[in-house]
């Protein structure tokens, strides 16, 4: 339903004036290529900066691309990309003009400019509210939300006048988890109903595992891999991953521990690491048997997660979210 091929964009370099320093050129989006089948739930993955929100402006005809093509439902949205907003429904991050309206009006004057007679909207916007659990709320400003009510308000409209194809770029910031169910809940009846299909733009490693069925990891600017977060698990299947939280600092005298330092990801207190089966046995046996033991305030041994995988292909996880407990 949507092919993506060899997508470029590139930031251009801006002249310092009277002295000041210039900002270099920035490619953004590097041959980007991939395919969304009609009625997946598909993510972009990636830390902050790895080029998600410059392809999603691309691929709902707000940003030209510099090279590549899009096509959406047979629709070339580089070529026509006026096409793209009666084909997709798009929830930014950037807060919208809806912003001035009460929730119940922003969802209804959406639905007319997508354009349904004034009681199909007055009725879509009544079930979308009910839906999401916003029916409270209808008369209030959206500015004078939460944050986290403020995105279900704003989702509300992206969900109104049924299009094909949803592109919800952070859906779930901010919001609790009654909201992320409703959410969700959502997504997967249109889903059923209408095989709608869902582009979800995303840094939180672990709603990623949960909701997508596929899955493009990208990384300053390109796609490193696509599969599903199953399929990308198991590239690392090998592997497990031990947590270690020290009370206070690790105890660097100790010489497995020693060892052990340079190949951790470490953030505070705690230390991560991707170890073969029997190397994390030895590790956990040399934590917690001998001189270490009394400085380890935790330790987890876990199965890997699309964040193991994110490392193992080379990724910035620092900007990760959902990966480095403190
Ligand atoms: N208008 C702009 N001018 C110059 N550079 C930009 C502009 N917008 C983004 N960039 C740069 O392009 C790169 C990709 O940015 P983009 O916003 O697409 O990343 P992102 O993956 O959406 O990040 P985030 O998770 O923080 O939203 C970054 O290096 C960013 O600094």
């Amino acid at each position: 339903m949507c092919a993506v091929r060899d997508l470029v964009k590139t930031y251009p370099a801006v002249r310092g004036r009277r002295g000041a320093p210039g900002t270099p050129a920035v490619r953004a989006n590097d041959k980007v290529t991939f395919d969304i089948r009609r009625g997946e739930i598909f993510g972009l993955l990636g830390p902050n900066g790895a080029g998600k929100s410059t392809l999603v402006r691309q691929l709902t005809g707000l940003m030209r691309p510099d090279e590549g093509s899009i096509e959406i439902l047979g629709h070339d949205i580089v070529r026509h990309p006026e096409r793209a907003a009666r084909i997709l429904a798009y929830l930014g991050q950037e807060s919208t003009a809806l912003d001035e309206l009460s929730v119940a009006l922003a969802a209804e004057t959406t639905a007319r400019l997508r354009g349904l007679t004034a009681a199909d909207a007055r009725a879509e916007r009544d079930a979308v509210l009910d839906e999401l659990g916003l029916t409270e709320l209808a008369s209030r400003p959206v500015k004078k939300l939460s944050g986290g009510q403020r995105r279900l308000a704003c989702l509300a409209s992206a969900l109104v006048a049924e299009r094909p194809l949803l592109v919800l770029d952070e859906p779930t910031t901010a919001m609790d988890p009654v909201a992320r169910r409703a959410v969700w809940a959502a997504v997967d009846r249109r889903r059923a109903e209408y095989g709608t299909t869902v582009l979800l733009v995303t840094h939180n490693v672990i709603e990623a595992e949960t909701v997508l069925d596929r899955v493009a990891v990208l990384d300053r600017g390109r796609v490193i891999a696509c599969d599903t977060p199953v399929g990308l698990k198991e590239r690392v299947a090998g592997e497990v991953r031990v947590e270690l939280v020290w009370r206070e600092q690790a105890p660097l005298d100790v010489p497995e521990v020693a060892a052990l330092r340079d190949i951790a990801v470490r953030s505070g207190r705690r230390w991560s690491l991707r170890l073969a089966p029997d190397e994390a046995r030895a590790a956990l046996a040399a934590v917690t048997g001998g001189a270490a033991f009394s400085a380890l305030d935790d330790f987890t041994l876990a199965t890997p997660s699309l964040e193991d995988v994110y490392l193992a292909l080379g990724g910035d996880t620092r900007n990760l979210k959902g990966l480095v407990k403190t």
